[in-house]
């Protein structure tokens, strides 16, 4: 314990009396959430809710990590940010959150990612580690990381209407890779900026993960380790999946072979994706270009492969077939006249783009960027999203 366990201020008698009435936290407990420290890996929809609950709960010292800067679409989910913090560095904004809910809460803030090279330092000095990011390669090295160093590791993840939660690492209970030993496909999952999310959903999965940290804290309970809870927040459904160890796991099993951090991205396909992604295919057709050929009015089809609701947010007003429905509908489309297919990003398009010249269509191109890059380079009026 880092502090004096029985000196208590009257402010914090008052703040704490709820817990100080509740036999199973008492003084004793909150004197033990006091002298804990918790690091809370990504400020966005799940530590938002986690990172102010810690702080209301009274424990002692949060690490917060994050190199994000506040947008306006975090603010529907993310809510220790404000309208007043947009462009603000996120761990800037979720220290001065903390700090009005809780000043008795000591706050390290480090506005960078959670990296490879930095993690094990990192992560050493606390007691519990919090996944609350959205990306599979820094759910692989937190989980490497907190079994390397024995910490546990409360973890939350989100998509849409549908959540999960777990402990892994602690007390010889399973780990993220027991679960899940590889990581998907690159671009087979969809995240939240491209597949939503229901705002308040993190606001639950939070909480648990809130829930899970104080209960190790306080020694208390029945924690989530060796248990995945799924949740439905659509039918609000709970449910619950045993998860054992693997004893052949490469970083926790009983000869484990991941004895450091490795490089997560290219574990999980990210460089391989991001290098095809950044590479330019001959396909391509730049925003500046396709401007010069709506100006010049070049004949030729637009089409946007998104789905009705995206095109309904915005859209430059081609032909609207989105990509699961193009192996049907292919041929309401010319086959003597040049095509040019986007989407939100990119990404989707350059399947269909594929797609279509496989069907035999010679002159298809797909809008690099999307119709995001659009919006950025060439149409500011054009929502992002
Ligand atoms: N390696 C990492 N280290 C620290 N923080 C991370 C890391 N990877 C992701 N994050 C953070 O985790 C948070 C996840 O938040 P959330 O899932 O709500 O999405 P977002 O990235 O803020 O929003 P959107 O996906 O809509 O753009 C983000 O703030 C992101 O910057």
């Amino acid at each position: 314990m880092n502090q004096d366990s029985t000196a208590w201020s009257p402010e914090e008698r008052h703040r704490y009396a709820r817990h100080l009435s509740l036999p199973e936290v008492g003084l004793e407990g909150q004197a033990k959430l006091r002298a804990a420290s918790v690091l809370i890996i990504g400020v966005g929809g799940l530590g938002s809710p986690v990172a102010m609950y810690l702080a209301a709960a009274g424990v002692g010292r949060l690490g917060i990590v994050d190199p994000d800067r506040v947008e306006y679409s975090n603010l529907q989910r993310q809510v220790i940010h404000s309208s007043d913090r947009v462009g603000c560095p996120k761990v800037e904004s979720a220290t001065e959150s903390i700090t009005r809910i809780n000043p008795f809460t000591a706050v390290t803030a480090i506005d960078a990612a959670l990296t490879s090279d930095n993690a094990m330092e990192i992560a050493s000095d606390y007691d519990i580690v919090i996944d609350g990011t959205d990306n599979f390669a820094t759910r692989y090295l937190v989980n490497d990381v907190c079994v390397l160093l024995n910490k546990p590791n409360c973890y939350g993840s989100i998509f849409r209407f549908e959540g999960q939660a777990s402990v892994f690492g602690h007390s010889g209970g399973p780990c993220y890779r027991c679960l899940y030993p590889q990581p998907p496909a690159p671009g087979t999952v969809p995240n939240c900026a491209e597949g939503g999310v229901l705002g308040v959903l993190p606001g639950l999965v939070g909480t648990i993960q809130a829930t899970e940290a104080i209960k190790l804290i306080l020694g208390i309970g029945d924690s989530l380790s060796g248990r995945l809870l799924l949740i439905d927040a659509a039918d609000m459904q709970f449910r619950q999946m045993k998860i054992r160890r693997n004893p052949d796991c490469p970083v926790c099993g009983d000869s484990p072979t991941i004895t450091a951090p490795i490089d997560y991205d290219q574990f999980c396909g990210v460089s391989s994706a991001q290098a095809d992604n950044d590479q330019q295919s001959p396909w391509d057709i730049e925003p500046a270009e396709l401007q010069r050929l709506l100006s010049e009015q070049t004949e030729f089809i637009l089409i946007d492969v998104r789905e009705p609701h995206e095109y309904a947010i915005c859209n430059l007003g081609g032909t609207l077939i989105p990509l699961a429905e193009l192996a049907d509908r292919h041929r309401e489309l010319p086959a003597d006249k040049p095509l040019v297919v986007h989407c939100k990003l990119g990404l989707r398009s350059a399947k269909a783009t594929r797609q279509l010249r496989e069907l035999g269509y010679k002159d298809v191109r797909n809008l690099r960027g999307g119709i995001d890059a659009w919006s950025v380079q060439i149409d500011q009026t054009i929502p992002r999203y």
